[in-house]
């Protein structure tokens, strides 16, 4: 059994899929504070950002802790989550018929061992069509996610090529989790 130190949905869907037992407890780690604006090391930065508030508040004598953060990049934009439907056009019109990058970084710590992985997957999408578009962006499915997206949904039919595990897409490398656990 671990402790998913995560509010987000996708990541313990990710876990149930892997059959990886856990609990789920989300943090209220402040990314706006951080500063950079490189995609990665925003990535990072907001992980370990998660990881000491959740290590703090749990630790990890009753069981491993793990926490994660995914930010998507193209055209070297750091793209985070959509604040409005604006936003996610925007974020939706830069990645169609473009290649676009996935940066999910985790940190998993138990009382033996400890895991800091940064993993990324990229993709070369087809241009989304437009009326598809203003339907995904309607249900508001793309809110909560990186960059808008939706790898295993709106986006699978756009997918000409891909580079890495959709896992980590999606939010998790339970492949790398999985091997190191
Ligand atoms: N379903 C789905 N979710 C995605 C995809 N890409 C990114 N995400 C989710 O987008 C969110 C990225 O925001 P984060 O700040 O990393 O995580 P969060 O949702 O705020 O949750 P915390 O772990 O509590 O920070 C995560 O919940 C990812 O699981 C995708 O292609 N499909």
């Amino acid at each position: 059994m671990i402790r998913l130190g995560s509010n987000s949905p996708t990541r313990a869907l990710i876990l149930k899929n892997f059959g990886i037992d856990f609990i789920q407890n989300g943090g209220d780690f402040d990314e706006d504070s951080i500063k950079t604006t490189n995609p990665k090391s925003f990535c990072y930065e907001a992980t370990k950002g998660k990881f000491d508030e959740l290590y703090k508040k749990y630790g990890v004598d009753d069981m491993p802790l793990l926490v994660a953060d995914s930010v998507v990049t193209a055209n070297n934009k750091l793209l985070r989550k959509a604040k409005d439907e604006a936003d996610a056009r925007a974020m939706l019109e830069l990645q169609s018929g473009n290649e676009t990058s996935v940066i999910t970084c985790m940190i998993y710590k138990s009382k033996e061992k400890e895991l800091i992985d940064i993993s990324i997957t990229t993709y070369e999408f087809d241009k989304f069509d437009k009326e598809h578009m203003d339907e995904y962006i309607k249900s508001g499915e793309c809110f909560g996610k990186a960059g808008a997206i939706m790898v295993e949904g709106f986006c699978k039919p756009y997918i000409k090529n891909v580079k890495g595990y959709e896992s980590t897409a999606m939010g998790l490398c339970a492949q790398k989790l999985i091997a190191f656990m």
